[in-house]
């Protein structure tokens, strides 16, 4: 039959495709009364439904047909050139609009991939990004960070050593980790990759999520003022619009954009047409997106504010975290042994779930770590579901 017949002929080929760790603790969460703080979740309360409602139906009455109908694969124009004003040195035919930024990424790996291709990661780095790359069979080449970054001298001593296909860079608010990457070693980064001649891909998912002061320039910003080609940036309406809407874009140079509009047509054909149109019309009234925007991250920081106290108040004491300046994560690092997955299950017995921070490691390490999302927690959830961690952990440290 079909699954003997799978077993026997394809199941060497999907073995890199494996299951995303936060999809799965994701479904397992929807039950009652259980408290998640696994999947990076925008705050819902947030989402501006009703300016969502009132703008499709707009759309939908002015401009039905052309929203309805089959469109381009690069996207719609209008809102690609609202993203190409935004990136210095870019022009509407450097972006290419994808569905979602995780789009993005598989859509890369397929460009960029052959297997065996060396890859450089953080350590930690985006586990989507890695379950993106897997089925392109490529071997990672993992360095480590400080506090606010990619150790230079590891990564100049990982691109001498093994001249890798490209790094995947996540400056602004690292997934998991939180860090936020200095203008300086921003600099540094961006050199070090164009003396190397290592593209660099940019991960700019949270880049709006500041909880205060102005963003930092980007990787791609920087690269255009060294004469720019050697980055390719990402970002996406997921964490300041929507992210059940599914827009968000890639920018970089022609050559590759060209190449990830032909994966794409093989792939998807295009992203949504409304949902894009849609995009384009809540971004383009800026005071409204500046406001949401300031919305977004006056809630983030309060939400944030709870968990610290509520870490404080409730971790055994030798738990360590970085405090988040942005974005929607703590990082918690137990003491040398705890294993966070054997955590997860007491927790889970608890009816709380977090992310275990192994599958963020690319080298198989940070098995004493874990990831909390606040974004869409309140703070009685928070409240509650840091006591019942704290129990958990206490319990597996062996102190009452
Ligand atoms: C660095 C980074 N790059 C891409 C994505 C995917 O965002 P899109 O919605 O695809 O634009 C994300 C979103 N990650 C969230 C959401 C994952 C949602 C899920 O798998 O349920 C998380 O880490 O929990 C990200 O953090």
């Amino acid at each position: 039959n079909l699954e003997s017949y799978y077993q026997s002929r394809f199941a060497a080929r999907t073995r890199r495709i494996q299951a995303s760790t936060i999809r799965e603790i994701l479904k397992l969460t929807q039950e009652p009364g259980f408290i998640s703080f696994a999947g990076g979740l925008p705050a819902a309360d947030l989402f501006p439904t009703q300016r969502i409602a009132e703008a499709t139906q707009r759309i939908l009455l002015e401009h039905g047909p052309q929203a309805l109908q089959y469109s381009t694969t690069e996207g719609y124009p209008p809102l690609r050139e609202w993203i190409a004003s935004r990136m210095p040195g870019a022009s509407p035919e450097n972006v290419q609009i994808v569905s979602g930024s995780q789009q993005g990424l598989d859509l890369f790996g397929k460009v960029f991939i052959d297997p065996g291709s060396k890859v450089l990661v953080e350590a930690p780095t985006y586990l989507g990004a890695l379950s993106a790359f897997n089925p392109y069979e490529p071997r990672y080449i993992s360095v480590s960070m400080d506090e606010e970054g990619l150790r230079l001298d590891e990564l100049e001593a990982a691109l001498e050593a093994h001249r890798p296909r490209f790094m995947y860079v996540l400056p602004t608010f690292q997934n998991p980790s939180g860090r936020l990457m200095g203008l300086e070693r921003r600099k540094a980064i961006v050199e070090l990759a164009r003396k190397y001649q290592t593209p660099i891909l940019e991960d700019d998912a949270y880049a709006e999520l500041y909880f205060s002061g102005q963003p930092l320039p980007t990787l791609y910003a920087l690269d255009q003022a060294l004469g720019g080609g050697n980055v390719v940036y990402l970002s996406t309406t997921s964490k300041t619009l929507a992210p059940g809407l599914r827009v968000a874009w890639v920018v970089g140079p022609k050559p590759v954009i060209q190449k990830i509009v032909y994966a794409k047509q093989g792939a998807d054909l295009h992203s949504p047409t409304l949902n894009q149109m849609l995009v384009y019309e809540l971004v383009r009234d800026e005071g409204w997106y500046r406001a949401q925007i300031e919305r977004i991250r006056q809630a983030y920081q309060t939400r944030c504010n709870w968990m610290l106290s509520a870490l404080q108040k409730y971790m055994p004491e030798d738990m360590g975290w970085i405090v988040p300046q942005g974005g929607m994560f703590f990082w918690l690092t137990a003491p040398e042994g705890l294993d966070s997955l054997e955590l997860l299950k007491q927790a889970i017995e608890e009816k709380m779930a977090f992310v275990p921070g192994q599958p963020f490691f690319a080298d198989g390490s940070g098995k004493n770590t874990l990831r909390l999302s606040y974004s869409s927690a309140t703070r009685e959830q928070i409240e509650e579901g840091l006591r019942r961690l704290g129990r958990a952990a206490h319990r597996m440290l062996g102190r009452a």
